[in-house]
């Protein structure tokens, strides 16, 4: 499999780049980043497969990029929204070229998201705090949106009864997502993690993952792209093919 990494100098794609040049079944066919031609390396190198992990602000048009420049897209990037989800659908049919999305390629962590869903059936409080690296430019992270969105489903609501009268500091119950609330750690020493709290009347379930090492994405990032690579679909979600 041909594979071109966009986004190659941050923390995410030089991860990618190491893995596929380690990987016998994996060529790299382009390592593109801020100021390279994503649309002239696909027409001078062509690919099977782009694996891109860049900025949330250039998401719609690196996907239409690498649509419409032949390849299948494998997009770690955050910050799709259902309208976007419709429109990548769109260019899916007309390009016949497969778009698999994830906000989070760690098995275990997709794991954790599918626990927290099944236990959001049985309790009525939830909260979810994540932490990250001082680094991360968006919050709260795009797995804690998708975690919060499937434990909803079922139009599930939450945290029926606090009783937040009088903040003593603004944003301090954190953001709201149907009623879960949703709190963002910044600092260094963490890679990922995040913890779902569910609360009932005499006891709560927490449900915690942690990424130590960014090598914890790529067993993800492959069966993504083996799964895309001939397929004319849109997925959103690693879960999927679980
Ligand atoms: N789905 C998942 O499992 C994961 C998703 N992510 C997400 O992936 C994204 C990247 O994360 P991370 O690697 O930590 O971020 P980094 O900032 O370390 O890396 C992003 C890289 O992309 C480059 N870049 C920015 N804009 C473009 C562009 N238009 N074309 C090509 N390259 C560009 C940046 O260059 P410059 O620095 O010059 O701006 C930088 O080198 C984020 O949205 C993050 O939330 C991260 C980890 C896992
Ligand atoms: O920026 C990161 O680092 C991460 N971003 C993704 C997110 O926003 O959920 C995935 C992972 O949490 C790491």
């Amino acid at each position: 499999m041909r594979v071109t990494v966009n986004g190659s100098m941050g923390k995410m794609g030089a991860t990618v780049v190491e893995f596929v040049k380690a990987k016998d079944d994996l060529t790299l066919a382009g390592s593109i980043d801020m100021g390279d031609s994503l649309a002239d390396s696909l027409a001078s190198n062509p690919a099977d497969v782009v694996v891109d992990f860049t900025r949330p602000e250039v998401r719609m048009e690196t996907v239409r990029t690498i649509l419409f420049g032949g390849a299948a897209a494998v997009v770690g990037t955050t910050g799709f929204t259902p309208n976007d989800l419709e429109q990548i659908r769109a260019w899916v049919k007309e390009t016949g070229k497969g778009c698999f999305i994830a906000p989070n390629f760690i098995i275990g962590n997709v794991l954790m998201q599918q626990f927290a869903k099944k236990a959001a059936e049985y309790y009525d409080y939830a909260e979810i705090i994540e932490y990250h690296h001082e680094n991360k430019v968006d919050f709260p992270s795009g797995t804690a949106v998708k975690t919060a969105e499937l434990m909803c489903e079922n139009n599930k609501t939450f945290n029926p009864k606090t009783n937040d009268q009088v903040a003593n500091v603004e944003g301090a119950r954190g953001g709201d997502f149907e009623g879960i609330k949703l709190h963002a750690v910044r600092m260094p020493g963490f890679v990922a993690s995040q913890e779902v709290i569910l609360g009932a009347p005499g006891q709560y379930l927490t449900i915690r993952h942690d990424s130590i090492e960014r090598t914890s994405y790529m067993p993800g990032v492959y069966m993504a792209s083996q799964y895309i690579k001939d397929r004319a679909e849109l997925v959103y979600g690693l879960e999927h093919i679980l």
